[in-house]
């Protein structure tokens, strides 16, 4: 047997050839995207790369399925060269580069869903202290009031430390496909508010929104409590104030109690005491600010082996770092269910890599939106 740097000196030896190649193989790729560029041919050929697998797969023998993989990861490098050549995605490059950047903070309506000291208000507040706040009954209310100009931004939660993502409002996002112009990761505590008149032990029903009970689950069953879903904390707060019942508390914000006069009968309920809601603030004009450091997309995958993969793949050429991806079902006739991805990555439109990525992939995938750069917060 070989010893080891011997082995070695071989490798090192193949990659040389190896990369010389490549090289070779990705100034060809170039030359096609020049001739794509001059003859307007679509940069992708699904069925010349099929083919090319096909063959790849057959002649790596005992590696074939590794060659497969290789050459789809060298495939997908060589469509991003000639996407960059062709100058796919230029109504996107030419928004970024036109974008204002400063966000308007007075003199504007902000919308929330629920009621005054819902953890919406407090983002609000937070996001734009010397705004006028709006609230409105539903998610899909703050959506559609932004769509009719009714208030200029919504701040909605997306996701939960605990609880996870708040899937009613991905699937607006999607619907609609406004930009996301902020976000604010907001420390959430909650209380167990309950009649003037009331002691913890009268307590025997918790009324609060899903999400919150959901973050309250073990405190919950460790007292069990009836619980009762409700359409937000701070509505949950005001119900339990006006049904006067001794027995039912809200699981709340310390403001909501306050605000709606109710007792606090216990503290920090939360499961995890690190327990954080993310928000986003929605807006149909796009704004990037110079210190943005997220990036969020939306589009679907084809139906084709290894979409989702190839799209990572161009991620982790440019060493990215994906933040969350989610996905949404929705009917299809043929396929049974069709994928809606909602993407998060750290970065900024600063970076042509970053703007070259974008274009790229508003190319490739179906139904793709850039839904915005902003600065995420954490207060
Ligand atoms: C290079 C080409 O463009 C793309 C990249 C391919 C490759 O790298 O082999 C193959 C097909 C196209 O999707 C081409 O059309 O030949």
């Amino acid at each position: 047997m070989r010893n080891l740097s011997e082995i070695r000196t071989e490798i090192d030896s193949i990659d040389e050839q190896i990369i010389e190649l490549f090289k070779k193989r990705m100034d060809c790729a170039k030359e096609v995207g020049n001739y794509k560029k001059a003859n307007n041919i679509p940069v992708l050929n699904q069925a010349r790369e099929n083919e090319i697998l096909d063959a790849i797969e057959e002649r790596g023998g005992e590696y074939g399925s590794y060659a497969r993989l290789l050459y789809s990861n060298i495939m997908e490098l060589s469509r991003a060269l000639q996407h960059n050549i062709v100058g796919s995605g230029a109504d996107i490059k030419e928004v970024i580069s036109n974008v204002e950047t400063e966000i308007p903070k007075t003199d504007v309506k902000v919308g929330y869903q629920g009621i005054k000291g819902a953890n919406g208000h407090e983002a609000t507040i937070r996001l734009f202290p010397d705004a006028e706040a709006h609230c409105y009954k539903s998610f899909g209310d703050v959506f559609d009031a932004v769509d009719k100009g009714e208030i200029t931004f919504g701040v909605l939660p997306v996701e939960n430390s605990n609880a996870g993502s708040v899937s009613a409002v991905y699937d607006l996002i999607l619907k609609h496909r406004f930009y996301i112009v902020g976000a604010l990761d907001l420390p959430i505590d909650y209380c167990l508010g309950g009649l003037k008149q009331a002691e913890f032990s009268d307590i025997e029903k918790v009324w609060s929104h899903p999400q919150s009970l959901s973050q309250c689950a073990d405190y919950i069953a460790k007292n069990n409590f009836d619980s009762t879903p409700c359409s937000n904390t701070a509505i949950a707060a005001r119900d339990v104030a006006k049904e006067k019942r001794l027995n039912v508390a809200a699981i709340c914000s310390y403001k909501a109690a306050e605000e709606y006069g109710l007792k606090v009968l216990d503290n920090h309920l939360q499961d995890n005491d690190k327990n954080t809601t993310r928000f986003i603030v929605i807006s149909k004009k796009l704004f990037i600010t110079p210190d943005s450091n997220k990036i969020s997309l939306c589009f679907s995958l084809p139906h084709v082996t290894g979409s989702l993969y190839g799209l990572l793949c161009r991620f982790n050429s440019l060493g990215l770092n994906l933040t969350k991806i989610e996905s949404r079902p929705r009917p299809s006739s043929d396929e049974g269910f069709e994928y809606l991805f909602y993407l998060d990555f750290s970065g900024n439109v600063s970076s042509k890599e970053v703007t070259d990525l974008i274009a790229q992939l508003s190319a490739e995938m179906p139904e793709f939106s850039f839904l915005g750069n902003y600065c995420e917060y954490s207060k």
